[in-house]
């Protein structure tokens, strides 16, 4: 049966008459027997059933099986894998012409009509300019017809690669990295074809779709874009993320090798995906599912930070600057000798944002931006996670300039026991390992960003590989007034100059958190003084403005959340191993 598995074409060609008479009925009379379900990816078990369906398609085109024959054989593959037709990763629109193949099956005598129509050549070209005039969105009948055109046409004009298991559009919203890396697509065979990005779209992606339709407005009213039924990500920092920007690691015939990296990051924003043909080596050993899950922990929407949001931290700021974003900018000088470290730590007091830091980075720095917790790694990925790590290093090697952001890195990388259950022991030796690489090669530009409040907990090995360790304190006088006023400046006040260098004085020892914490509740002293009634029907400027008073009352409530004891332990710590001054 491995025969099912090739696509339509090789199978006409490498088989004789007789050979395929055979191979037809070795099909009828086994297709009772599991075909597919040796293939454990749904993935590729719709590629597989798709090929299938399209060699008995073509099969009884060619008359080489009856009308009656193929109509069962689709019936009888279609209920087989209905699982897989309507899986998340299974069947995209061709499973409506499958069916429509069903449905016909008792049509004896007539000609078939395949609802997969060929269209002239100048019917396609229409369609091509429709679709590129970003004034017309095309109708989805429009868009369905085109997938279908193309890949009717590489069917029938043969050529080694040109077939419909290997033919779909890419998605643009891209919200499955390992369909697109099972599937490859020859635009660049394509007549125009950079335009026609948006033609291709699972079955399940269409329901989505039908869905927002019939309960969000929000599609009638702006019109069908892509982007906005990316599924949803994780969110935190930069507008970066995979189903806005990712194009997976392509060749390109046109460009150079640089100009290849930069319209990899160009075409990110709701990218126009252009030729996806996956022949990155440093991807070959890694499972596709592991790296649509790395995808899916890219860095997503969420509002931009500037470097303006984070109050004092003057010298982290000024490092990291050094450190990311420069570089970055001129990778030309910063080499040899002024090669930027591999690894930075970030580490000092809860809330004192570093993990602020880090969306910054992701806003700012022009690196492709990976973001990953121990949580993601561990829980619900026990055996896997250093299978996880291997992929997210791979995938952001294709990415460089990469900027890999492991928050509450203690929890990773402590100090290695006895005592300590073995699947944790082995994504730390995958950490570490993985950190060395990174360390020791002159020529990739990746960095490892960690974060924590322990950084006594660290593995010494962890230690080393990190080679900037920047202490994150808490916020000094400055700083917290900074962090007031930013926060004030939303809402009515009534505070002078005065007043908040009193707030700064009696918040000594506050972290960022805590001074946000103290806002927040500040900003509810007006709203306190009022009674229900009143707050039913007040309209929000008849709100008093936020006074003195109602800081020192939210000071009773929100003390500071590190102890001296605790500060004593960083401070002890930054003088033993951090990087430079306070
Ligand atoms: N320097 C700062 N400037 C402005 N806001 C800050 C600053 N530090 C902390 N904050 C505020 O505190 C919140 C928490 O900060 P963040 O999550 O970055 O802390 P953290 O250092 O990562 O803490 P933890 O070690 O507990 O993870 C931020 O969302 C921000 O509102
Ligand atoms: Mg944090």
């Amino acid at each position: 049966m491995e025969d099912a598995k090739k696509p339509v074409v090789e199978l006409e060609q490498t088989l004789s008459d007789n050979d395929l008479l055979w191979y037809w009925q070795k099909l009828w009379f086994s297709k009772e027997q599991p075909l597919l379900d040796k293939l454990s990816m749904s993935a590729h078990t719709a590629d597989v059933w798709r090929s299938l369906i399209n060699q008995i398609d073509f099969a009884w085109q060619n008359k080489r099986i009856s009308s009656a024959c193929a109509g069962i054989l689709f019936r009888d593959y279609l209920e087989k894998y209905t699982e897989t037709v309507d899986d998340q990763n299974g069947l995209n629109n061709f499973a409506e012409g499958a069916l429509a193949l069903v449905a016909q099956k008792k049509i004896d005598g007539k000609l078939w009509k395949s609802s997969l129509e060929i269209l002239s050549d100048n019917k396609l070209q229409e369609l091509i300019k429709t679709l590129s005039s970003p004034s017309q969105r095309p109708s989805e009948y429009d868009l369905s017809q085109l997938a279908n055109a193309f890949a009717r046409r590489q069917i029938l004009e043969s050529g080694k690669e040109h077939f419909l298991k290997e033919t779909v559009f890419y998605s643009a919203s891209s919200r499955n990295f390992s369909e697109s890396l099972t599937k490859p697509v020859h635009v660049e065979d394509l007549p125009e074809s950079q335009e026609v990005s948006y033609s291709f779209r699972t079955a399940r992606v269409q329901l989505d779709i039908d869905n927002h339709k019939k309960f969000n407005t929000r599609y009638k009213s702006k019109g069908y874009s892509s982007s906005e039924y990316g599924v949803s990500r994780k969110v935190l920092g930069s507008s970066r993320g995979p189903a806005s920007k990712f194009v997976p690691p392509v060749t390109s015939k046109s460009t150079s090798e640089e100009n290849e990296k930069c319209s990899l990051l160009q075409n990110l924003p709701g990218g126009n995906p252009s030729s996806v043909n996956i022949t990155d080596e440093r991807l070959k050993n890694i499972d596709p599912k592991m790296i649509e899950i790395m995808m899916n922990e890219i860095m997503d929407h969420g509002p931009p930070v500037t470097w303006d949001d984070i109050a004092g931290l003057e010298f982290a700021k000024k490092t990291i600057m050094e450190i990311v974003v420069w570089p970055m900018l001129r990778p030309d000088i910063f080499t040899g000798l002024r090669g930027p470290p591999k690894g930075i730590l970030l580490f000092g007091p809860p809330g004192t944002g570093k993990t602020l830091i880090g969306k910054c980075i992701a806003s700012q720095s022009k690196a492709t931006f990976f973001s990953i917790s121990a949580s993601s790694l561990t829980s619900k990925w026990v055996g896997e996670g250093e299978k996880l790590v291997r992929a997210l290093f791979a995938v952001s090697r294709c990415y460089q300039p990469s900027v890999i952001f492991i928050d509450e890195i203690d929890s990773l990388l402590t100090q290695r026991s006895n005592t300590e259950h073995e699947s944790s022991r082995r994504i730390k030796t995958e950490l570490l390992v993985q950190l060395d690489g990174i360390t020791t090669s002159t020529d990739e530009r990746l960095l490892i960003v960690g974060a924590t409040n322990r950084p006594q907990e660290l593995d010494e090995a962890a230690r080393r590989r990190l080679v900037k360790r920047l202490y994150i304190p808490l916020p000094e006088s400055a700083a917290r007034c900074h962090i007031i006023t930013r926060l004030l400046s939303y809402h009515n006040h009534s505070l002078s100059d005065d007043d908040l260098d009193l707030i700064c004085q009696k918040t000594e020892g506050y972290s960022g958190a805590d001074m946000t914490n103290l806002c927040k509740e500040a900003s509810l002293g007006p709203i306190r003084s009022l009674d229900t009634s009143q707050i039913q029907c007040i309209s929000p400027n008849q709100v008093r403005p936020i006074n003195l008073e109602d800081f020192f009352h939210a000071l009773k409530q929100v003390r500071a959340s590190v102890s001296d004891k605790d500060m004593d332990t960083y401070l002890n710590w930054n003088e033993k191993y951090g990087s430079g001054a306070v």
